[in-house]
């Protein structure tokens, strides 16, 4: 079928919708069969873990938008520089969860965010094992299953016995007691929990483009904001660090009230 010419940012979303409810059906049934689980030799392998389900479910992704949108471009490591619209794939964020099969483990997702002009104008992540189609797009809110997302209230200091056992620079950003610290992967559907309010702040450093770039458009659709690990900047999503929280502290309530819930992969 030929690309939708009303609203083609749309067509491609809904597209993105039924493609990752189909990759998300070829990963569960690959969770079955050893040899699509373990992680095969790629160029990249040393640094990401692939299997032979993630190059599976990338080829399905490519193929369909290349039949369906062919002018569009599918990429899994840039934000495309110009006009040119492209779609970001992470076949399965969470590969190594995935991979090596924690029983009942459910946080690997299937993430397509879609950058024009270096702009996310919509993200699809979709986790299988729980079926929860996560989506949004640019200035029409977020949602999961069709459900509204809005990030958590929480602006003041948790009562917390724990303290933030982390390195200095999530110190300088986060530098408070928090209730709890999670790492438990898939940076997609942990920028997800943040923007369905169940955390307020996830952190990592050494991420790539493909894991954030879906997940950066639901979180702050659902009201969330993004900011880079000095705290200071604007997000950069090519830049390997990312932080989502619920809301921005300003410099004081940084060093003295803010107190979210954070996930670091990190730790
Ligand atoms: O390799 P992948 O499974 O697509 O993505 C990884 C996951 O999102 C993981 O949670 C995060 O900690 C890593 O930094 C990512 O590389
Ligand atoms: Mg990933």
């Amino acid at each position: 079928m030929a690309e939708q010419s009303h609203d083609p940012w749309q067509s491609a979303m809904d597209h993105a919708v039924a493609v990752a409810r189909k990759a998300g059906e070829m990963v569960r049934a690959a969770l079955q069969v050893q040899d699509k689980c373990s992680p095969v030799q790629t160029k990249t392998s040393a640094v990401d873990l692939v299997t032979e389900t993630d190059q599976e479910v990338e080829r399905l992704i490519i193929q369909s938008v290349k039949s369906k949108f062919p002018s569009h471009s599918v990429v899994r490591r840039a934000l495309c520089a110009h006009y040119c619209p492209t779609w970001i794939i992470d076949p399965i964020d969470g590969t190594t969860n995935f991979s090596f099969v924690v029983e009942g483990t459910r946080l690997w997702a299937c993430a397509s965010g879609f950058a024009v002009n270096q702009q996310v104008e919509w993200g699809v992540v979709y986790s299988a094992i729980e079926d929860k189609m996560y989506t949004a797009r640019r200035g029409r809110g977020a949602f999961c299953n069709g459900r509204p997302l809005q990030v958590s209230p929480q602006t003041g200091q948790r009562e917390s016995p724990y303290r933030c056992p982390t390195d200095s620079s999530l110190r300088k950003v986060l530098s408070l007691p928090v209730h709890g610290v999670r790492g438990a992967g898939s940076a997609a559907l942990n920028m997800c929990a943040v923007a369905a309010g169940f955390v307020e702040v996830y952190y990592e450093t050494g991420i790539h483009v493909w894991d954030v770039a879906a997940a950066s458009v639901i979180v702050t659709e659902a009201g969330g904001v993004l900011f880079d690990t000095t705290g200071e900047g604007a997000v950069d999503l090519m830049s390997r660090t990312i932080v989502a929280a619920n809301n921005k502290p300003s410099p004081r309530e940084s060093s003295s009230s803010w107190t979210p819930a954070v996930q670091d992969n990190n730790i």
